[in-house]
C-alpha cells in the first residue's frame, strides 16, 4: 500500500492510530518544543456527543480530520481548511445488545485510512469501508457474532492491499483469531486463530518457531485437555504492528478462557502469545508464549514497538513488547529470538524472571513464585497481593519510542491485586469468567496506582519514572521537539522532557483521558490533539455507573476515587502554540 506508506511518512498527517506501522508514536513535528511547550493553549475543541470511554485518537489526512466516537461508533469528517466544519457523519445502526458483551467499556480504538477509504471496525464486529471523501458505505463485511460474545474494540490494520482486523471476547469463551479481508472488495483473504488445528493456526509443524525450535503438529491443540480449546480465549484486540520487507506483521494474543486455571490444564498454547505471521498468506513464522497457562489475566495483546538498535555493535530489528504480566521483553522481530525479559515495575511478584538459558528445559518461561500462584491456592481459595493485578503493568494504552533518545515512554499501572477463582460452565454469550478480583495501589511505594516511565530496552533498565495517582491510561506521542505527551485519569494532558522527565506543561481537560495524543501540522502550524472522556477497564465504574467494589472485575473499587476527580464526556481537545 504505497499510498498508505507516504501519508504516514509525512509527519504532517497522522494517517494510522499508531503513528506508523512500527507502532512507535513518534513524530518528526518539532515547532512545538522543549523550550515553548509550556506556552501551549487550547486552539480548538469538538464535543463527540457521546459520553463512554473514548480510546484512540483522531487521524489527520490532507485537510481532513477523522474522529470516531465509543459506541453508537459515530465517524465524524471534520474539514480542517474550513475551522473543523463537518464535511460528512457516519452513524451505523448497531442492536444495542452488543453493550453487555462488551467487557471493559463500550470503547473503540479508532479508525484506519488507506486507498481514499476510511475503515471502521464496530463493536457488532461489522468491517465497513467508507469513501474517505463523502462517508458512502462502499463494502461492509461481518466479521464475528455478538450473541457467542464476539464484539470489536481494536482499530484495523491496512497493510498492502489487505485490511487486517481482530476479535474480542476472552471473559465470553471467544476463540481468537486475526482475519485479513481485501482491502477492493471486502472480501475474505485469510484466517488465523490463536489455537486448534494447524490449518486453524495456520501454522507450519516444521516451519513455524517457538524460541527458534519448530513448534511441531498439533501445537494449537496438544497443551489443551479436551475440546476447552475452542472456547479458549486468545483473543485478539490489541495493536498491529508490520515490516513489509520482512512481509511480516505482528501482534500478541489475550488470555485463555477461562480465568479458574484450574479449570484449563497445559500450556493453552497459543493463548499469551506474541505472532508473526506473513502479510500475504497469514502463515506464522514466529511465536513466542509469555505467559503459560496464565493464571492471572494478563493478556499479551499490548503493542509490539518494532526498532532498528545496536547491539553488541550490530545493528538489528528488534521488536519490544511491555506486556501485561510486568515484564518488558526486547526480542529479535525477524528470528522470534528473546533477547531481554525484565520487570518494568519494580512492584512485579508473580515471577521471578524469565529463564534466558537456551539449553534450559524452562528456557524461556517465567518462574512462577508459589504463593502468586492463583491455582496452586485452589478454587474459592483468595490469593492476596498479587502485582501486577489483572490489568496489568501496562494495559493496551500504547508507548510511544523516540528514536532520538532510544528510549521508550510508557503508560503504567501500578496496581495489585486479590483474586478467588471460581467454577463457571460454559454458556455461549454469557460471562465465563471464573474468578472475583480485588484491585487496590501497590503497597509499600508511594500510593498511588500509576508510573509514566522511560525504559532502556537493550538494558532493561527503567531510566526514569514520573508516579501518578492514577494508572496512565492514555497512549503516549514522542516528538523531535524532545518532548513526550500523555494523559491522566484525572484529565490532565501533560508534556515532560524526554531526557529527564521534568514536567513542562499541564492542563486539564473536561474529562479523564484515556485517548491516545497525536500531532499534525495544518497551513504551517504544529497542532496536539487528545480525546477526553472517562472509561475503559479503569473507568468502567463512572462509564457503566457502577458502584459494587468486586463489579467491573474489580476495577470499580480500585479506581472509586476517580469520582471525585472527573466525570463523563466526549470531548477532542486540540492544542497550537499562540499566534
Ligand atoms: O479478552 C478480551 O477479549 C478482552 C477485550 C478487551 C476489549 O476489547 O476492550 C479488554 C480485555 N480483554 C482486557 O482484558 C482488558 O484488560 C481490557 C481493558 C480494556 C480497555 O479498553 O480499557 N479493554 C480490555
Amino acid at each position: 500500500n504505497d499510498g498508505l506508506v507516504a501519508d504516514m511518512a509525512n509527519p504532517n498527517q497522522w494517517a494510522i492510530q499508531t503513528g506508523d506501522y512500527k507502532n512507535q508514536r513518534f513524530s518528526q513535528l518539532d515547532q512545538i518544543n522543549a523550550e515553548n511547550v509550556g506556552d501551549l493553549q487550547v486552539a480548538w475543541t469538538f464535543s463527540t456527543g457521546v459520553l463512554r470511554g473514548h480510546e484512540g485518537s483522531p487521524l489527520v489526512v490532507g485537510d481532513t480530520m477523522y474522529l470516531h466516537t465509543p459506541f453508537p461508533n459515530i465517524v465524524y469528517a471534520l474539514d480542517l481548511a474550513n475551522e473543523g466544519k463537518i464535511k460528512w457523519k457516519y452513524e451505523p445502526k448497531q442492536d444495542p445488545n452488543v453493550i453487555p458483551v462488551m467487557c471493559c467499556d463500550t470503547v473503540n480504538r479508532g479508525v484506519a485510512y488507506a486507498e481514499g477509504k476510511i475503515f471502521l471496525h464496530q463493536a457488532d464486529t461489522t468491517v465497513v469501508a467508507l469513501n474517505a471523501d463523502t462517508g458512502a458505505v462502499e463494502w461492509s463485511v461481518v466479521n464475528g457474532d455478538p450473541s457467542i460474545g464476539e464484539t470489536n474494540t481494536a482499530t484495523v490494520l491496512p497493510v498492502k492491499d489487505k485490511v487486517i482486523v481482530g476479535i474480542s471476547g476472552g471473559e465470553f469463551g471467544v476463540r481468537g483469531s486475526v482475519t485479513a479481508y481485501n482491502i477492493a472488495d471486502g472480501s475474505l483473504a485469510w484466517r488465523a486463530y490463536s489455537m486448534g488445528p494447524d490449518s486453524d493456526i495456520l501454522a507450519d509443524p516444521e516451519n513455524t518457531t517457538h524460541l527458534g525450535q519448530p513448534v511441531g503438529a498439533d501445537s494449537g491443540t496438544n497443551t489443551w485437555e479436551g475440546d476447552q480449546w475452542m472456547i479458549g480465549g486468545g483473543t485478539t484486540w490489541g495493536w498491529y504492528s508490520a515490516d513489509l520487507e520482512e512481509n511480516l506483521m505482528y501482534y500478541g494474543t489475550g488470555n485463555p478462557s477461562t480465568w479458574n486455571p484450574a479449570q484449563r490444564p497445559g500450556d493453552n498454547r497459543w493463548s499469551m502469545t506474541i505472532m508473526a505471521r506473513d502479510i500475504d498468506t497469514g502463515m506464522a513464522k514466529w511465536f513466542y508464549q509469555m505467559t503459560p497457562h496464565d493464571e492471572w489475566d494478563y493478556d499479551g495483546i499490548n503493542e509490539m514497538i518494532l526498532t532498528e538498535q545496536e547491539i553488541d555493535g550490530v545493528e538489528r530489528k528488534l521488536l519490544t513488547h511491555f506486556d501485561r504480566n510486568g515484564l518488558a521483553y526486547t526480542m529479535d522481530r525477524v528470528s522470534g529470538e528473546l533477547l531481554v525479559a525484565e520487570k518494568y515495575d519494580p512492584a512485579v511478584n508473580w515471577t521471578t524472571g524469565v529463564d534466558m538459558d537456551p539449553a534450559s528445559e524452562t528456557y524461556g518461561r517465567p518462574a512462577v513464585v508459589a504463593q502468586y500462584s492463583t491455582e496452586q491456592n485452589g478454587e474459592d481459595v483468595n490469593s492476596t497481593g498479587i502485582c501486577p493485578a489483572a490489568l496489568g503493568t501496562k494495559d493496551q494504552q500504547p508507548a510511544a519510542y523516540s528514536p532520538e533518545t532510544e528510549l521508550f515512554y510508557v503508560p503504567t499501572n501500578h496496581v495489585c491485586m486479590d483474586y478467588e477463582p471460581f467454577r463457571v460452565s460454559y454458556t455461549a454469550g454469557q460471562p465465563y469468567v471464573g474468578a472475583t478480583l480485588a484491585m487496590y495501589p501497590a503497597p509499600d511505594s508511594h500510593g498511588g496506582m500509576g508510573n509514566f516511565i522511560a525504559w532502556d530496552n537493550i538494558n532493561g533498565e527503567i531510566e526514569w519514572s514520573i508516579p501518578e495517582q492514577f494508572s496512565v491510561w492514555s497512549g503516549a506521542l514522542a516528538t523531535a521537539g524532545d518532548v513526550v505527551f500523555y494523559g491522566t485519569l484525572e484529565g490532565y494532558l501533560k508534556a515532560v522532557s524526554t531526557t529527564d522527565g521534568t514536567e513542562l506543561y499541564r492542563f486539564k481537560t473536561p474529562s479523564g483521558i484515556i485517548g491516545n495524543v497525536m500531532t499534525y501540522m495544518h497551513d504551517d502550524k504544529q497542532y496536539i490533539g487528545i480525546l477526553s472522556g472517562i472509561g475503559g477497564w479503569a473507568g468502567i465504574g463512572l462509564a457503566a455507573g457502577l458502584t459494587n467494589p468486586n463489579d467491573g472485575l474489580g476495577a470499580v473499587g480500585g479506581y472509586a476515587a476517580l469520582s471525585d476527580y472527573t466525570a463523563l464526556g466526549g470531548q477532542l481537545t486540540v492544542f497550537s502554540l499562540p499566534n
